[in-house]
């Protein structure tokens, strides 16, 4: 059997989504690879599955992986999609519906323009749930990495993000940076890495160097962390535009107890089907 899937995108972050409501989805990480190649196969930042959910105030689940074959616990990006592509499916009704995220519930909606709204669930700051092994001063850590030390902030978005702030986000050292703080000992599950540039108190301009991808276009929840962290420490207002290289998030924060909601569109690109023998086949880029 041929492996269907469909090509989206939410501002430039892309994904390969599976149906896998069905039947199982079975491909391992060096298949998931070989996919994710843009030469070798049909490439992708995310591959999502969309699965019967487990929690029974769910309506249906899905799970996200990384192009190096590692899986991730939120993509916020990528629940957009699913909850376009579970639309088109004839899937999901008007007002909220949950979905069950590999690191629990989200409440997705489409909205009357064609974006969708997302509750993201709250922002984790404790160490441990980020997790994150460093000396904090406030909500600042300082960490060694390449024998110099980088403060940063870090917050759980049910993945693990870090977020340095800079003055010029075009001059930010993503490609070099990104990788050492990825790998840093300080995060033992390695992170995203988000570099901010703060415009105003409702604006900030983002890049983001993702874990097991590299930099991407975009990412979302590289965005609520972004404005969980500044806003945390009062530099911007509840409502925040996020200006990434791929388009625009709106995010909003209104301080603990609350929710982070983010909202963007999500996009079809094309359906395709995958020949058995390419998803099995051996060839691939070497590095
Ligand atoms: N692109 C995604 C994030 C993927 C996260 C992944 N790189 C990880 O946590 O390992 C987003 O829009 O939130």
């Amino acid at each position: 059997m041929p492996l269907r899937f469909s090509k989206m995108h939410g501002i430039g972050n892309d994904f390969v989504v599976v149906d896998a409501r069905a039947a199982p989805f079975t491909l391992d990480a060096a298949a998931i690879r070989r996919l994710g190649d843009r030469h070798f196969g049909v490439g992708f930042d995310q591959l999502l599955t969309i699965e019967p959910a487990r929690d029974p105030s769910c309506s249906f689940a899905y799970g996200i992986w990384n192009t190096d074959g590692t899986r991730a616990g939120q993509c916020g990006n990528g629940v957009r999609c699913v909850a376009a592509w579970l639309a088109r499916a004839g899937e999901l009704g008007p007002g909220m519906t949950r979905l069950e995220s590999p690191s629990g519930p989200v409440a997705v909606e489409l909205c009357d323009d064609g974006s969708v709204r997302v509750d993201m669930g709250e922002p984790r700051f404790a160490p441990a749930e980020i997790p994150l092994v460093a000396d904090a001063q406030g909500d600042m850590y300082a960490i060694d990495v390449a024998g110099r030390s980088v403060e940063l902030g870090a917050v759980s978005m049910g993945n693990p993000h870090a977020l340095v702030e800079v003055d010029d986000v075009a001059a930010a050292p993503v490609a070099v940076l990104g990788p050492q703080v990825e790998y840093a000992p300080a995060f033992p599950q390695r992170c995203n890495v988000g570099f901010a540039e703060i415009v105003s108190r409702g604006a900030i301009r983002l890049r983001v160097w993702e874990r097991g991808v590299g930099e991407t276009l975009a990412c979302g929840s590289g965005a609520c962390a972004a404005v969980a962290v500044l806003r945390r420490r009062a530099k911007v207002d509840a409502m925040v535009r996020v200006a990434l290289p791929g388009g625009e998030l709106e995010v909003r924060w209104d301080g603990p107890g609350h929710p982070v909601w983010m909202r963007g569109p999500a996009a079809f690109v094309f359906d395709g089907e995958i020949a058995p023998a390419t998803a099995a086949a051996t060839t691939t880029r070497k590095s």
